[in-house]
């Protein structure tokens, strides 16, 4: 089943911004990255989902019911982008106000399997200790496992997590990629918006890219990197690091090339030396090959020339940038 199907899902506000035409689908058990630089309409994707926001258009379920309606939201674990808890709460507190918030009545969440309930999850996002303090003194990695905590309280089958480890230092960071871990062991399907990286590269199973509200590119990760997917957005395959680059080298490039086998080429890089760093999708060697060759006529120094690495920052700084133009040879 998938746990998350949305098709042509629009929001705007007052016809700007926010995210349109959104289509993807999210499978049962996996990890699944959100990602798309500042601005790019992620947290409003996201808020639709919660129930914070109502689409403008489009349909989607989640967890096989229609978006908006309660029941949707009866088995989803939320943990915002900003949020604050009132200073002179406890975390048990938190936990219990939010049992109530997710449909216990309040001697439901006075009973010891509810306090149980609290301890086990305090001690899975390493809260323990601090279960007696008043939240007004928590660090924002405290704070940011506690949010975690009332996500997980009510064992939901998907939690959707705005940046979950932005406040966390690398200890925390480590923690909380081998709980999302330890959660998909268990079935948990994970929505993961965030701008790190190496977490999505370590954690996920599938992933999207939004760009200006628009979605670029969605499917498992490693299709995605590879440039094998069906929309994996024409990722470049090779790189060169070049010297001696000059405002009319684009066209002296262009023009040297006449009927060569077409290919695309982009600046990724240029500094006011000269210096720049290409990329191009290319078929094989001996194309890459030629390009170097193309490159020595046109009297640009060649410093490096290789496969680009599958890194998923290469990805995203490709995908961000075949938003920007690129150049056809
Ligand atoms: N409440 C709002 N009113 C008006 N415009 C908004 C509102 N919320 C978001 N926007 C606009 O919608 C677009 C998408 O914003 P959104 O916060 O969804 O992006 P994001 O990808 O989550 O960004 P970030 O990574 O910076 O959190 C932006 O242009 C933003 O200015």
């Amino acid at each position: 089943m998938m746990m998350i199907d949305t098709e042509e899902l629009t929001k705007t506000y007052n016809g700007r911004g926010g995210c349109r035409g959104i289509t993807l689908q999210v499978p049962e058990g996996c990890i699944f990255g959100l990602l798309g630089p500042n601005g790019a309409g992620k947290s409003t994707f996201v808020k639709m989902l919660a129930g914070l926001h109502r689409p403008d258009s489009g349909r989607a379920t989640m967890l096989g019911r229609p978006l908006g309606r309660a029941e949707a939201r009866q088995e989803l674990g939320y943990l915002p982008e900003l949020f604050r808890y009132q200073d002179w709460l406890t975390p048990a507190e938190v936990l219990r106000f939010h049992g109530q918030l997710g449909g216990l009545r309040p001697q439901e969440t006075r009973a010891s399997a509810f306090r149980s309930r609290v301890r086990d999850t305090l001690e899975l996002v390493g809260l323990s200790e601090a279960a007696d303090r008043r939240v007004g003194g928590f660090s924002k990695g405290m704070q940011q496992r506690l949010g975690l905590a009332a996500a997980l309280l009510l064992d939901p089958k998907l939690v959707i997590l705005d940046e979950p480890a932005s406040a966390l230092d690398p200890i925390g960071r480590y923690e909380i990629r081998s709980l999302l871990k330890q959660l998909r062991g268990r079935g948990v399907t994970i929505f993961l918006n965030t701008h790190l990286l190496e977490d999505v590269e370590e954690l996920c199973d599938e992933a999207a890219f939004l760009y200006d509200g628009e979605l670029l590119a969605s499917g498992p990760l490693q299709e995605l990197l590879s440039g094998t997917g069906d929309n994996a957005g024409g990722s470049a395959n090779w790189r060169f690091r070049l010297g001696g680059w000059l405002p009319e080298t684009w066209e002296e490039l262009s023009s040297a090339v006449g009927g060569a086998p077409p290919s695309l080429l982009r600046l990724v890089e240029a500094d006011k030396s000269g210096n720049t760093l290409l990329t191009a999708r290319v078929t094989d060697r001996e194309q890459a090959g030629y390009l170097c060759s193309l490159f020595i006529r046109t009297g640009l120094t060649l410093y490096e020339s290789g496969p680009e690495p599958n890194s998923l920052e290469a990805w995203f700084l490709r995908m961000a940038r075949s938003r920007q133009g690129g150049v056809p040879l």
